[in-house]
Order: C-alpha cells, then structure tokens, then sequence
C-alpha cells in the first residue's frame, strides 16, 4: 500500500470450530481480512459461511480465536461484540417499516445512548445520520416510511443503521438477493464506498457480482477455507472450479440424461 493510513480495524480468525451435535459446520478456518477490504465468502450451501458469521457476532459457540483490533470476540457476548463495531445484516431486512427512514437511521444511532442524550438530540439531524442518508442515497426519501421503499432500498437502510452506529466491520449476508440488476449495481458501488473506510464482508451466491465488487474472496467447503485471494486467481483455481464455480459452465441439467439406477 502506498502509505495511506486506513480507517478501521481488520479481521483476524484462527482455526476457527463450530461444532453442532457432533456436525463440525466450520472445521478449522483460518482469515485474514485487512482494514478497508471488501471481502466476499463464497462456497457452495452448508459450506458454513453464516456460521462463520453467526460465530464472529457471538451467535454461536466456537473454539479457536476471532481477533478484531486488539480484542478477542469469542466468548464474548452478542452485545458486547455489537459494541466493538462489529455489525452485520441478515438474508432479510429488519428495519421499522412504519418508521420513517430517518427514524429507523435515529433509532440506530441512539443505539446504546441513555435517553437524555436521546432527548437533546431530537433538536436536529444528527451528522452521522446526514451522512449516512449521503451514502446510501436515500437523501431524498427520508421521511417515507421504510415499508414503502423498494427491497433494495430496504437493504441499503440496514447498512445505513449500521453507518450510523459506526460500525467498523460490516457482516452482510446475501445483500444483492433479489435486486435488480440496477440495484445490484447500486449496492456494489456502495459496498466500495463504504469499505473505503471500514472492512467489509460479504456473504454471496450471486457470482457476477462478486466479479464486479469483490477485493478478495475466500471459498469455503464443507466447513473449510478452499481458496483464497483475487478474483482472478480464486477462479483460476481447479479446486474451486471443481466443487463449485465449475458448475456455471457445465451444461444445464436438462442436458445432461441421469441414468437410471439398474
Ligand atoms: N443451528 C444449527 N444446528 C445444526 N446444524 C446447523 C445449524 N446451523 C447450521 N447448521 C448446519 O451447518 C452447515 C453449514 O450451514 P451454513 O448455514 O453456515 O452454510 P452456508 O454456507 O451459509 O449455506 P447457505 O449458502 O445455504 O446459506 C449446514 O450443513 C447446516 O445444515
């Protein structure tokens, strides 16, 4: 890097278990995810990327270590973790849908606040929340309800609440599912806004998009890291290629007759 100094802290995992009922769904995973990347986690289902997540938030019981900044996160407790900056989105959108945009950007701003502080803020728009508006582009529509906006809109406000409350490290999970292709392009341009100054991970199936946004990517299989590193060099691994993106070049199934069992 050319000296620049990047705001933010990086990830560090070290063999990293989730164990259910004797099912090992992470089994060892190793990651490196420095200040300012925009990381995405790809691999096949079950490969163990939301528990990946579920264990860096404090969701579930893991062994190993999870480093962020200086601080150890497992064993810590959800909030606890949530007050490092660490914050992530769900497959589906959680925001207030009859609260206005700007109420749910409020509301995720006074998060952890005592209620004074709540009160003397009602006076004005708080900067963090003007700015967050700014870089999720829902400026104009701040005082809809958020039940009214489009899906990805919707998506774009939860990564507002988590602007708001300065988290450091986004966690998002499938966030392009079921956009349009416009808003596909939307969410990434704003991922690489928002990873300018922060870390960002991503959890996704849609690989034209990991194609266009991602820094980095790590494939993980069957609980393990696959491949890691560029695009380029992810998808010229025959590893990868093999259990996962060498499907979208094999023949649609239709085409390919299944024998029958003698
Ligand atoms: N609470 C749980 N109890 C038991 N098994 C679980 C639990 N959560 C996840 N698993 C199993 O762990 C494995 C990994 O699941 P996980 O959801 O992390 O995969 P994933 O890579 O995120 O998949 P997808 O892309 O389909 O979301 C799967 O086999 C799943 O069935």
């Amino acid at each position: 890097m050319s000296g620049e100094v990047l705001k933010g802290e990086g990830l560090t995992v070290r063999d990293l278990r989730v164990t259910f009922d004797g099912f090992t769904a992470v089994d060892g995973v190793d990651l490196d995810i420095r200040p300012g990347d925009l990381r995405f986690l790809i691999g096949p289902n079950g490969a163990g990327k939301t528990t990946l997540v579920d264990a860096v938030t404090g969701l579930v019981k893991a062994t190993g270590s999870v480093r962020f900044g200086g601080d150890e996160l497992l064993g810590k407790p959800v909030h606890r973790i949530a007050r490092l900056g660490i914050g992530r989105t769900f497959q589906t959108a959680t925001v207030f849908e009859e609260l206005t945009v700007l109420q749910n950007l409020d509301i995720a701003a006074g998060a952890g606040r005592g209620p004074l502080t709540m009160l003397r803020r009602r006076t004005g728009v708080p900067e963090s929340v003007t700015k967050a508006l700014e870089t999720t582009g829902l400026t104009e529509l701040r005082d809809r309800p958020a039940g009214v906006l489009a899906h990805g809109q919707k998506q774009w406000l939860e990564i507002g609440m988590l602007l708001v409350q300065d988290v450091q490290l986004l966690l998002l999970d499938e966030p392009v599912a079921g956009m349009s292709h416009e808003e596909r392009e939307a969410t990434g341009e704003l991922l690489q806004r928002v990873s300018a100054e922060r870390t960002v991970v991503v959890i996704e199936h849609d690989m034209d998009f990991m194609r266009s946004f991602a820094r980095s990517v790590s494939v993980l299989h069957a609980g393990k890291v696959l491949s890691e590193g560029t695009v380029a060099e992810v998808q010229a691994d025959a590893k990868v290629q093999e259990v996962y993106l060498g499907r979208v070049s094999e023949p649609e199934p239709a085409a390919v007759p299944v024998a029958e069992e003698a």
